[in-house]
């Protein structure tokens, strides 16, 4: 993760930049008076530069120091969690867009991987609603024949047939939050049911869905699953084939996230390094636009459409 992380420090005591040592990593303001005494006291606003991280660790090695012209002062080191601060802020924001909501659904659709069970996971919790993935239906409703036995032994038109029959189901369910499988989106009567909620594309680029499943393996996914080649090269060939053939169904959703725009909002230098309470947070700033239009359009009286 390369964005630099804000955090306020409290410094125990006065510091003075010549007592210290260390090499600096980021970089400290301090007032021009703390300058020219080279002492300073009381809360930093640090700029951290972290190593390394990792969204599921939740936590970055990081050391803070201020330094001068002569001098640096390593003032604090260790590991700070910057996701405390993600996760309120999600929280808030699910807060923020409920009362707007009146209890409606919201339907994740986009490609194979592009995190809508785990995005989907973590906003029906923030939400208080209940998370389904309409993968797991079809397979409860099969006695807990999986997807893709249920490819192998009866065709993909028969699983699309129950697809339709779980988004059926959940269509007359106020507050809940699905997860549809990647192919939700081709059937027109799919989107009939999925308009009874709020629908969100994930918008992934491929060479990061490749690299999702390539490291999950396909077993799971019928449609990309071939022993030949190796993973990365065999997911991304599929996923275009896929692309191309359904990628214009993915915009009839209320709301797109495309992960390419968060980062570049974000200052990231790749998609990778969103987190999904990341772009779960912008998954309702984009749910929460779509509202705003709605509203702006019902109160156009019929006569001026
Ligand atoms: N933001 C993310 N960054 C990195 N990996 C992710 C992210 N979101 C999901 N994943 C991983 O990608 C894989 C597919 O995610 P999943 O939520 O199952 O996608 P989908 O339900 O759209 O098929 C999982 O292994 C998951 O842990
Ligand atoms: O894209 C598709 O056609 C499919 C996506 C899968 O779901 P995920 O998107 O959850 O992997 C699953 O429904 C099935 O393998 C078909």
């Amino acid at each position: 993760m390369e964005a630099a992380i804000v955090q306020r420090f409290q410094l125990p005591s006065w510091f003075d930049c010549r007592n210290f040592e260390g090499k600096p990593h980021g970089s400290l303001r301090y007032t021009q008076r703390a300058k020219d005494e080279k002492r300073f006291k009381g809360l930093a606003l640090a700029h951290l530069q972290p190593e390394r991280t990792n969204y599921r660790r939740g936590s970055v090695s990081s050391e803070v120091s201020c330094s001068d012209n002569k001098t640096s002062a390593l003032l604090q080191a260790g590991s700070v969690h910057p996701f405390d601060d993600e996760d309120l802020i999600l929280k808030r924001k699910a807060e923020e867009v409920k009362p707007y909501l009146n209890g409606r659904s919201m339907y994740l659709v986009g490609m194979m991987g592009s995190g809508k069970t785990t995005v989907g996971k973590l906003m029906s919790k923030v939400l208080g609603y209940s998370f389904f993935d309409c993968d797991t239906l079809i397979e409860q409703s099969m006695n807990g024949t999986s997807v893709a036995e249920i490819f192998v032994n009866h065709g993909e038109s028969f699983f699309r047939g129950k697809e339709t029959d779980a988004l059926k189901k959940l269509s007359s369910m106020y507050q809940v939050v699905v997860s549809t499988g990647g192919g939700a989106v081709i059937r027109p009567i799919n989107w009939k049911y999925m308009h009874n909620g709020i629908s969100i594309w994930l918008d992934v680029p491929l060479e990061a869905l490749a690299h999702r499943i390539a490291a999950v393996g396909t077993n799971s996914r019928p449609l990309l699953h071939d022993e030949s080649g190796d993973a990365y090269t065999v997911a991304f060939k599929r996923l275009s084939t896929i692309w191309d053939e359904r990628g214009e169904a993915y915009a009839n959703a209320n709301a797109r996230v495309s992960l390419e725009n968060i980062a570049v909002k974000r200052g990231y230098k790749a998609v990778s390094d969103l987190t999904p309470a990341e772009i779960a947070i912008e998954a309702f700033e984009q749910v929460q636009s779509f509202l705003e239009k709605e509203e702006t359009m019902d109160n156009i009286p019929d006569g001026d459409l």
